[in-house]
């Protein structure tokens, strides 16, 4: 008997897209991407959202977001909860796709298949609501997360339960975590506390990830360099997801040569620190960036890689702008223009030291977990402005936890 054709296609398909998965694993991107997309032409929902993540972070090829949705919104009509994810993540960003409401109906989906970055990143999301029930929801959620296997969703569970967050204090249970991050290499996270953040607008009970496009008020606390402050603009959970996303991937932080744009290894700059490969956000990292960005008064396609530095005792940025010398620039997307505005959000309290400091305004800001510092680093004409001259200044005691955007005058990522 004949096999009917509908098999047929479907078992082709199931083969290229085992070809693909493996020349993905030999580095064979190329051909990856081309038995991907003659599977994802197919119809194979999991080969769509593989060529749609390949498209959206350019890896065979330019970028391109508007055929990365195509290709997504096929595999979420064939049923990928995946691909709902991935379509509300790119969504947040609002240039391939509107931010609406589909975000919040799409992460619910991701949440009921039990997609450990939805978990994470909806929890960390209830987390920012003062209401007891959406606290009780953050753990729930925190907790689905880790028992999925999410380290991050654990750590930050530990963290909550040790100090009685949305809980009573549940120290045995804490224990109980940590023991089991301990043999994976998994470090302890320093001490985070802040507030949970006020959000007017808050409504218990329900998804409204549309929140993170409404970030506290700058304060401005200089005009030569302008220089703001913007408190509570992160939570505790989101200091940590930070600091705990950025732990395993520290290095010794390096300074780009003016001369040859090589990265070398100078005392201007002694911390450690991670940068976060866009290919690797998920969704509770890019919707705090996206946060961070808007609080900036920009948008997140402006920014590079979000960078999360580290400093020991000792350790310090001595003074320098943040804007980038002309062959810097030359190499690394001309195009966006330079580094118009720098946004330092702080992400633990500093026990001394630490403070960020502007010598041509007198002024110096104090380390406050989830408050950030925003200022310009080109003067109104566009020009790059001495004044900018700012320091991380060394810490004394304890250690210091810092997240920074820098934001170009035009777009720099791809979606
Ligand atoms: O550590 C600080 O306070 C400043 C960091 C900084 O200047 C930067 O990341 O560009
Ligand atoms: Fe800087």
């Amino acid at each position: 008997m004949d096999t009917p054709p509908a098999n047929d296609t479907r078992a082709r398909a199931d083969a290229l897209h085992r070809e693909a998965t493996a020349c993905v694993a030999t580095r064979d991107l190329e051909t990856a991407a081309a038995r991907y997309r003659e599977a994802a032409t197919l119809g194979h929902p999991g080969a769509q959202l593989e060529l749609a993540r390949m498209r959206l972070h350019g890896i065979d090829g330019p970028a391109d977001a508007a055929e990365a949705v195509h290709w997504l919104q096929h595999a979420e009509a064939g049923g990928h909860p995946g691909a709902a994810y991935l379509l509300a993540l790119v969504a947040l960003g609002g240039t391939a796709l509107p931010r609406d409401a589909r975000i919040n109906t799409r992460m619910m989906q991701a949440v009921q298949h039990r997609l450990p970055p939805a978990l994470r990143a909806v929890a960390i999301h209830f987390g920012r609501k003062p209401d007891p029930a959406d606290q009780t929801r953050c753990l729930q959620l925190l907790q689905a997360a880790a028992d999925g296997g999410d380290v991050v969703a654990a750590q930050l569970l530990a963290e909550r339960l040790a100090r009685g967050e949305g809980c009573p204090v549940q120290l045995e249970s804490a224990e109980a975590l940590w023991a089991q991050l301990d043999p994976l290499g998994v470090p302890r996270l320093p001490s985070i506390e802040a507030p949970v953040p006020a959000q007017p607008q808050a409504t218990p009970g329900t998804l409204t990830l549309e929140d993170a496009l409404s970030p506290p008020p700058t304060v401005s606390l200089a005009t030569s360099p302008r220089v703001g402050r913007v408190e509570a603009l992160l939570s505790a959970d989101e200091c940590r997801l930070l600091v705990a996303s950025a732990h395993p991937q520290l290095r010794r932080s390096m300074t780009v040569d003016p001369v040859t744009g090589a990265a070398v290894d100078h005392p201007i700059r002694s911390s450690s620190d991670a940068s976060f490969d866009p290919l690797h956000e998920d969704f509770a990292l890019r919707l705090v960036q996206l946060r961070i960005a808007r609080a900036a008064g920009m948008e997140l396609v402006n920014a590079e890689q979000l960078i999360v530095l580290r400093y020991a005792p000792g350790q310090e940025y001595r003074p320098h702008r943040d804007y980038l010398p002309p062959s810097t620039l030359a190499a690394d997307h001309p195009a966006a223009g330079n580094r118009r505005r720098t946004i330092c959000v702080y992400l633990n309290a500093v026990d001394e030291g630490g403070a960020t400091a502007f010598p041509r305004a007198g002024l110096s800001v104090s380390p406050v977990p989830g408050q950030a510092v925003v200022f310009d680093n080109l003067d109104a004409s566009g020009e790059a402005d001495p004044e900018s001259l700012h320091a991380g200044e060394p810490v004394v005691a304890g250690e210091k936890w810092l997240a920074t955007l820098w934001l170009r005058e035009r777009a720099y990522r791809a979606f």
